[in-house]
């Protein structure tokens, strides 16, 4: 599982160490991978061009130090400190005396990469005008040290300027804007650099294949269909009923005893799973996909029978309270802009914010859908999502999703969890379906058995 932590978490974590190891060494630590990662970056160290742009605090004393190194193996270092007096100074010397080269910024050359050293964990959003003077005249890859400056390291947001990398290289852990968008983004491939931190439990984590395969439901040699768990769907609408079929076919993907169907697209539902049966008992249920205004009742239905009930497009709309039983959410920005009475423009500027705001106001997980889905427990962690393609913007593909995390929820996983490895398998399957290209919603719930076989016998070495 990748962990995020928050500055004020790093900065304990940090505190222990530094008691205990020699002055600077943490930094020398954090340096040094960064300076192999810039040498990997880079395919070369010796005549190869680097510029390094420094603020004032520690995140530029990483600069400085592994600008030196790369300086001492034969690069041709630059820096512009644009902390002035406040630069470095250990950091400033040793860069110096490997003959790195101190550039103001009207002498910045062409360069090979642009580290950004100009604000770390320390940093508040946004960039000052002379940072982004000196952005704005390179045209080189950008490796951010710790974050890309600028961003909101804690909740992913970007409200100001900040900078664009190619590759992050982070220390000692991962923060919330490696894993959230819209920060994420910023960030390029992100690679960890250990610095032997002692951390405690992150609120906010990416599974990652192993826990997935851990968590995922599997028939013991005894079972039968009904201890597998039953699902039943009660979705589509003489209106949608696509809607029906693609969460019946993301249900369908094995990994639930049996799945129901109540509604009006039965024989559009029969025709593509044979499989799927009439009403009956069932532990979870899934409402509202295309449910149009057939979804109330829908909702109402399905909460008499006290069992746990994921709740999708249509149902959102009737969802004026906390839910009756434990439930899992899955709205899209839109969604859960409408859910929360605010512009959608809000939800995806600050979408960690309002998925937790959600689940805290509906007392329930919500599943926030998009780039990098999130699913948040009341009070507690949130998952991010790591896997998928943006070829999974396609119409259905939540339909699929809800069937699926609905089949989860009916075989144990407790609606949070449900939600994350729904969410992860799904993405997952698109991109071993279409990493590079075109997949439809039906595509995508047909890809779904043979991606969690694939996990299931080599969790290590799947295209996610
Ligand atoms: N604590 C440690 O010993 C270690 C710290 N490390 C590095 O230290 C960083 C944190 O260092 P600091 O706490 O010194 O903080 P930063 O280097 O992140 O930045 C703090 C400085 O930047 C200024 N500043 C804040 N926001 C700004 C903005 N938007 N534009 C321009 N200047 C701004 C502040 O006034 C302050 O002088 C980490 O991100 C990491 O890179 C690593 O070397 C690992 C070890
Ligand atoms: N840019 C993107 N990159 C990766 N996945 C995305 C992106 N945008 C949306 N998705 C995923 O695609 C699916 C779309 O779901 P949704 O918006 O509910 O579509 P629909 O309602 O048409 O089924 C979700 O799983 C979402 O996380
Ligand atoms: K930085």
């Amino acid at each position: 599982m990748r962990e995020a932590h928050t500055v004020e978490q790093v900065r304990a974590a940090e505190d222990v160490v530094l008691a205990r190891v020699p002055d600077g060494a943490l930094m020398q630590r954090a340096a040094g991978g960064l300076a192999s990662a810039l040498a990997d970056f880079l395919g070369r160290v010796y005549g190869a061009r680097v510029l390094l742009l420094v603020g004032a605090g520690n995140n530029g004393g990483d600069a400085l130090y592994a600008g030196a190194s790369l300086a001492r193996r034969g690069a041709q270092v630059d820096a512009v400190l644009l902390g002035g007096e406040r630069t470095h100074a250990a950091g400033l010397a040793a860069y110096r005396a490997a003959g790195g080269q101190v550039v103001e910024p009207a002498q910045v050359r062409d360069t090979d990469v642009v580290v950004d050293g100009i604000v770390g964990i320390g940093g508040t959003p946004g960039l000052r005008a002379e940072a982004m003077a000196v952005l704005d005249m390179v045209d080189a890859p950008v490796v951010a040290v710790d974050v890309p400056s600028g961003v909101d390291v804690d909740t992913g947001e970007t409200p100001e300027a900040h900078v664009v990398a190619d590759l992050t290289v982070t220390f000692g852990t991962l923060k919330p804007c490696h894993l959230i968008d819209p920060a994420a983004q910023a960030c390029g491939a992100v690679h960890l650099v250990d610095l032997g931190l002692d951390l405690p439990r992150a609120d906010v984590v990416a599974l990652q294949a192993p826990e997935v395969r851990a968590l995922l439901p599997r028939p013991t040699p005894d079972a039968h269909k009904y201890t597998r768990g039953v699902v039943g769907l009660r979705v589509g609408s003489a209106t949608y009923p696509g809607a029906a079929v693609l969460s019946a076919l993301g249900a369908s993907s094995g990994l639930v005893g049996m799945v129901r169907y109540v509604g009006s697209a039965t024989d559009q539902v029969l025709a593509v799973a044979p499989e799927i049966v009439g009403a009956g008992r069932v532990q979870a249920w899934v409402v509202g996909s295309g449910g149009g205004d057939e979804a109330a009742e829908a909702l109402a239905d399905a909460f008499a029978d006290e069992v746990p009930v994921l709740i999708d497009a249509d149902g959102l709309r009737h969802l004026d309270a906390p839910p009756p039983v434990p439930a899992l959410l899955t709205p899209h920005a839109g969604e859960l802009a409408a859910m929360l009475d605010v512009p959608r423009d809000d939800v995806e500027t600050a979408p960690l914010r309002h998925a937790r705001e959600a689940a805290d106001r509906f007392g329930a997980a919500v599943l926030l859908k998009g780039r990098r889905t999130l699913v948040a427990e009341p009070g507690g962690r949130v998952y991010v999502n790591t896997t998928g393609t943006p070829w999974l913007a396609t119409a259905g593909a939540g339909d699929v999703l809800g069937g699926l995390c609905g089949a989860l929820m009916a075989a144990g996983l407790e609606p949070v969890l449900a939600g994350a490895v729904g969410s992860w398998v799904a993405g997952a399957a698109a991109s071993e379906l279409a990493a590079d290209g075109p997949l439809t919603a039906s595509q995508l719930a047909r890809a779904i058995p043979g991606t969690v076989r694939r996990l299931l016998t080599d969790p290590e070495d799947g295209p996610w």
